[in-house]
């Protein structure tokens, strides 16, 4: 589906709504492009590079005529922008979001924007990186990748369709599910990870020979933490909302740990193996899907 949008309002011009804004002007799918930051120097920026036409210094001035509103900023920051833009989005302006967590975002909807839930659909781009601002945006970063939309029960049809011919004029494959099941799925496959990297990475560096440590660290170590390198703002933000599907996560991994210890302490050799060979199979099988 072809769509085309005449004013695109994007609150946060970093990493993901940068590249959206790109990613549609690529298409020919967006007219203009507005930003509106926390820092001046990445909207300065975001203009420079012709990720936005314009940027706004009030919500209001934003949201103004926009078709759509997209917030692209920190889970942590949906609800003050909410109430920002509240009172003066247009009947007919379509809010969605790009926020990592979708269970707080959508009951942030319901009790922010109550008088436009029928336009609100929130969304979640997999795609990404540990870069972020607006110079790390990038037209192509969504090309072939997923985006899980989670509406609300009261999300129309013609805001769902809206913001699914957002998505797939940016090249992504989008799919539906409910928030619950999003929720307990990126705990896994993403949250978790992350904890995992960032625990790493931190634990090494507060030991006394970490200099060493990491002047041998080779690309097994890079491969396992490049994502301890993202931004910390925004994955506090993404632990705290989805705080109860990562403790169970912690918890599923501390028993699994502890399996590997036991097999270790008992020099089981069969027993690592085994995991060894079990983990491997399933990667390798998830790589070349
Ligand atoms: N980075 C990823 O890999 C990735 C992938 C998918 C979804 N997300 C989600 O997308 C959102 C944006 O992440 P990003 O990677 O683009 O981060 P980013 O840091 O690159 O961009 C966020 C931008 O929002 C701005 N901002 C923060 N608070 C604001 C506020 N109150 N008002 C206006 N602007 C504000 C920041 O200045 C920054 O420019 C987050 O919710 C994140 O969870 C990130
Ligand atoms: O590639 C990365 O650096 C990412 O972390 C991207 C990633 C992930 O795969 O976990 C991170 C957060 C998202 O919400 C979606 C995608």
């Amino acid at each position: 589906m072809t769509t085309h949008i005449n004013k695109l309002a994007i609150f946060g011009v970093g990493l993901i709504g940068g590249s959206v804004a790109l990613a549609l002007k690529q298409a020919a799918a967006v007219g203009e492009v507005v930003g509106v930051g926390r820092s001046r120097a990445n909207l300065d920026a975001a203009l420079k590079l012709g990720i936005i036409d314009r940027i706004a210094t009030t919500a209001a001035a934003a949201v103004q005529g926009a078709d759509v509103v997209l917030l692209a900023v920190p889970v942590g920051q949906m609800a003050a922008l909410m109430l920002e833009i509240a009172p003066h989005l247009g009947a007919e302006t379509v809010i969605t979001d790009a926020g990592s967590t979708k269970q707080d975002v959508a009951a942030l909807m319901q009790q922010h924007l109550a008088a436009h839930l029928p336009n609100c659909v929130p969304g979640h781009p997999i795609a990404g990186a540990e870069t972020c601002g607006a110079a790390a945006a990038r037209a192509g970063l969504y090309q072939g990748r997923n985006v899980v939309l989670t509406p609300l029960p009261q999300s129309n049809k013609a805001a769902l369709e809206k913001v699914r011919a957002l998505w797939q004029a940016c090249g992504a494959k989008v799919s539906e599910m409910p928030a619950t099941q999003h929720d307990a799925i990126f705990a896994t496959v993403s949250h978790l990870p992350h904890l995992l990297a960032y625990t790493l990475v931190d634990m090494i560096a507060r030991r006394d020979n970490a200099d060493t440590l990491f002047s041998f660290a080779a690309s097994g170590f890079r491969d396992f933490t490049r994502i301890a390198g993202s931004s910390p703002e925004m994955w506090r933000d993404i632990a705290l909302a989805n705080r109860q599907a990562l403790l169970n996560e912690i918890e599923q991994y501390q028993a699994s740990l502890e399996q590997m210890r036991i097999a270790l302490t008992a020099e089981d050799a069969a027993a690592l193996e085994a995991t060894f060979k079990r983990a491997q199979t399933a990667r390798v099988r998830w790589s070349e899907e």
